[in-house]
């Protein structure tokens, strides 16, 4: 299937305070129908500024190019948190790839650290690193804010309902990279195929073509290319449980066969931690009602997150 299928969506009339609230809702719904869909789509007009994508993503590529494995080490996932911080992984089958992750601070509850608590650990370098982190996560917030305002409308439902299960999202940003590939193929870059867990997922990548694949409606892999200035949006099983199914938490992969690396950066706009998960839209269908009765986003995020991290190489203490 050609890359065209996947809409682009210009978003800037939902953020222009001008706009009428036709205009707005025009906006909704061609959301909600790639929401509905593909489950996938181009986000342009976003309002986040050109500099800070360049930033963030040059940062991250000079991340991955210069960073010693000794420092690399360093910066290793702690065994409490398991999440921020650098992780190899490594598996043969499914891809390989190394990453460093970034999510909001979560406080411990108990006396020790559990699993997604914890704080960020920052690179010496690029120093510039941290500040491009903070400042695009804190302009991602506020996009997937609007968005999840967006599709409130056009689903009908109390968009401070939806805002309050948000409005301290549990964000996380991963800066991966997929190493190039040498001849012959020795390790396999790349990642299994998935669904994404959260609501919104918000990708940034340089622009390497051919590597991140989508399952179509008909079952078949196409590719979702880069396009220079514009997200490619996908929906998270949390956005598909709100709405019973209807939005789509559509599968995907990474299948990097270039010989030079491959560096994205997803932001993924999750629920607040403590977030019960219910649907927000009206029941009608008997069959599927039963598999959607709500869930507390902590839990699932730990069960995926214990499953993630079968294939990572080492834990520093
Ligand atoms: O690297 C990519 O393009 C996608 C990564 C991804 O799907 C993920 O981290 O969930
Ligand atoms: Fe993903």
């Amino acid at each position: 299937m050609p890359m065209e299928t996947l809409p682009i969506i210009d978003f800037s009339p939902f953020l222009l305070p001008t706009s009428t609230p036709q205009e707005r809702r025009d906006v909704a719904v061609e959301l909600d129908q790639a929401c509905r869909n593909a489950g996938f789509f181009y986000l342009k007009g976003h309002g986040v500024p050109r500099d800070l994508l360049d930033n963030i993503r040059q940062d991250a590529i000079d991340f991955f190019k210069t960073t010693s494995e000794e420092d690399k080490q360093r910066l290793a996932l702690k065994s409490d948190d398991k999440a921020r911080g650098y992780s190899k992984h490594v598996d043969a089958e499914k891809g390989s790839h190394e990453a460093l992750d970034f999510y909001r601070p979560v406080a411990p509850t108990e006396s020790r650290c559990g699993i997604g608590q914890g704080v960020n650990q920052w690179p010496a370098k690029p120093d510039t690193f941290r500040s491009a982190v903070e400042t695009y996560v804190d302009r991602m917030e506020r996009l997937g804010r609007a968005v999840i305002e967006a599709l409130a409308l056009a689903l009908g439902v109390d968009v401070k309902l939806f805002v309050s299960r948000v409005d301290k999202a549990f964000w996380q940003l991963r800066t991966i990279c997929y190493g190039g590939q040498t001849s012959p193929v020795s390790a396999k870059a790349g990642i299994g195929e998935h669904t994404d867990f959260g609501i919104l997922t918000f990708l940034l990548a340089d622009s390497t073509k051919g590597s991140l694949q989508v399952r179509s409606k008909t079952g078949e892999w196409m590719h979702a290319d880069p396009i220079e200035g514009a997200f490619l949006c996908n929906l998270g099983d949390m956005l598909a449980e709100w709405t019973r199914g209807a939005y789509k938490s559509t599968a995907h992969r990474v299948i990097h066969l270039s010989n030079t690396p491959r560096v994205s950066i997803p932001f993924f706009f999750d629920p607040n931690w403590d977030a019960i998960i219910e649907p927000v839209v009206p029941s009608g269908d008997e069959e599927t009602d039963g598999r959607y009765v709500g869930v507390r986003y902590r839990d699932r995020y730990i069960g995926a997150m214990e499953e993630a991290l079968g294939d990572v190489e080492a834990l520093a203490v």
